[in-house]
């Protein structure tokens, strides 16, 4: 075994670790990042940026059959083939991250392929692919990105079946006839919409009451709705009890009754923490824990004790912290730690409006507190909701225009405290909402600003007199 000495180590390299890394190490520190798979983490190889190409695909064939009605005869003839070439060439680049290292390389940082686990504290081993131990002690310290990987729900039988996870559904080089979707949270969504619109036949299983529970209700149910109208079925309340797999078929029985058969079957039903294989044991933390307990440092504390960091000088950011698991919240925490790690002062980390876009369409974007949220808060509520449709700019936008604007505000401070925009450009109307919920923006101010005409946002205007 080597023993080293270095100023920080980096574990696991999802976005906010490979940012962290790359800016301690261009500030002049001694830097190890260490990734068991690809520096840059999920988002880029496996999620955000492979997923919103086939979005942006998927949404071209929507707008080519919209087209009908709006500019006369268009007919697409679609084929996976566009899309598997840019995911796998463009955004992948065949699923190798050497631009990524490089990158980090030149930064300064050493880089390792390998698995990284805390062995007590100040020290980190790792053990590289080659099968090379080395032993660090960190002077600065150490920060933990390990990201998350497929939950697999406790169905009997489902982990004998060649089931698909997102990592599966990203490389395809074709696709099946049909597929059941294990999952109505936003990868399940997203995805479905994706393949039903590229003639997959498609069936969303949900155990929950509605699709993307972390939103409004009612910008699940118009989603439930679109689905729909789109050809997917959309089941819900439904416990899925057995599955199986044989001669190319999988079957999977509800508690219904019913036994759906599909071709392919997409396990898209939340993440596991990469906490177990941590060392988290070896400073006393719970390595079964599904989220590590941080400050607004992002030091990470001792769960039991209020206020108490477990040992000097160790971070924790990316979706352990359970703070959104969001690549900007990835980022947003790396920024904070960052500053923390180089001891410089700044914002310390609010999370009173973290944003999220689920990239179906319409899509859905969320800021700040659901009403549900707001009112378990015991804040004083008033909700404002306006249908998109109802707006000028959604009345000329005609097919695809479906949507809304909820705005929840906190009465006693007269200040919204979440938001929600559904629509074509949801995720980018939400700008002007989280704006408003970060900055605590009077209510009063919004109902007397001009928003321009005929615009997607100017509903905002309208969801705020309807605050009641
Ligand atoms: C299909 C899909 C679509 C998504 N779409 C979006 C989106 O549109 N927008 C958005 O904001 N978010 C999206 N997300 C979520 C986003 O990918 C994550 O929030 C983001 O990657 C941040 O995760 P992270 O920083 O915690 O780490 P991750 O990206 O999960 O990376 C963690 C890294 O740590 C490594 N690692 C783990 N344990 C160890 C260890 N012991 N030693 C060494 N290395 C280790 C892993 O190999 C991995 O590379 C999506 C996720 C999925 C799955
Ligand atoms: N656009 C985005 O920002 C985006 C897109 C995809 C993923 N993500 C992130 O990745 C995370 C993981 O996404 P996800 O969709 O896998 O997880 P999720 O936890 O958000 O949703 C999973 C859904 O599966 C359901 N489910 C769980 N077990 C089930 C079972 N046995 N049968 C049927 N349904 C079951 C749950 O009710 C839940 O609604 C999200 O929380 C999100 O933060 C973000």
């Amino acid at each position: 075994m080597t023993a080293l000495e270095v100023d920080l180590v980096v574990i696991g390299t999802g976005p906010g670790g490979e940012a962290l890394a790359t800016g301690a190490a261009k500030a002049g520190l001694k830097v190890v990042a260490v990734d068991k798979h690809l520096v840059g983490g999920e988002c880029p190889y496996y999620g955000c940026i492979p997923t919103k190409m086939m979005v942006r695909a998927s949404d071209a064939v929507a707008e080519v059959r919209r087209a009908a009605s709006l500019a006369g005869n268009a007919t697409i003839a679609t084929s996976w083939a566009p899309v598997h070439r840019r995911v796998d060439e463009d955004a992948t680049t065949h699923w190798d991250d050497t631009i990524a290292v490089d990158r980090l390389k030149d930064a300064g940082a050493t880089v390792h392929h390998g698995v990284g686990r805390l062995a007590g504290p100040g020290r980190v081993e790792v053990t590289t692919a080659d099968g090379e131990v080395i032993s660090y002690t960190t002077r600065r310290g150490t920060v933990l990105n390990p990201g998350t990987r497929p939950a697999v729900p406790p169905v009997e039988g489902l982990a004998d079946t060649p089931y698909w996870t997102n990592r599966d559904a990203v490389q395809l080089s074709e696709l099946p006839a049909s597929l059941v979707v294990v999952g109505g949270g936003p990868i399940g969504c997203e995805l479905a919409q994706v393949f039903a619109r590229f003639g997959v036949r498609v069936t969303v299983v949900q155990h929950g009451p509605r699709l993307v529970p972390a939103n409004e209700p009612e910008a699940a149910a118009l989603l439930a709705e679109v689905f729909t109208h789109e050809g997917i079925r959309v089941l819900t309340d439904v416990e899925l009890q057995r599955a199986s797999y044989a001669d190319g078929a999988f079957t999977l029985a509800l508690d219904t009754g019913e036994e759906l058969v599909a071709d392919k079957v997409l396990v898209a039903a939340g993440r596991t923490p990469n906490l177990d294989d941590l060392g988290l044991d070896t400073i006393g933390l719970d390595p079964t824990a599904r989220t590590l307990h941080v400050d607004d440092r992002l030091r990470v504390q001792d769960g039991a004790v209020q206020g108490r960091a477990v040992q000097d000088r160790l971070w924790a950011i990316g979706d352990v912290t359970g703070k959104g698991a969001f690549t900007h919240v990835s980022m947003y925490q790396s920024a904070v730690a960052l500053r923390d790690v180089l001891g410089e002062d700044g914002p310390a980390a609010r999370y009173h409006a973290v944003p999220h876009v689920t990239f179906t369409d319409p899509e859905i974007g969320g800021v700040g507190m659901s009403e549900q949220q707001a009112r378990d808060a015991g804040l004083t509520v008033r909700t404002g909701l306006t249908k998109l449709e109802q707006s000028s700019r959604g009345f000329t936008h005609g097919p695809g225009g479906h949507g809304m604007i909820k705005v929840v505000e906190d009465a006693d401070r007269g200040v919204l405290v979440g938001a929600t925009a559904v629509g074509p450009a949801g995720g980018e109307i939400l700008g002007f909402l989280a704006v408003a919920v970060h900055a605590e923006v009077p209510v009063d101010t919004l109902r007397t600003m001009i928003y321009a005409y005929p615009t997607f946002h100017r509903a905002i205007e309208s969801a705020l007199a309807d605050l009641f």
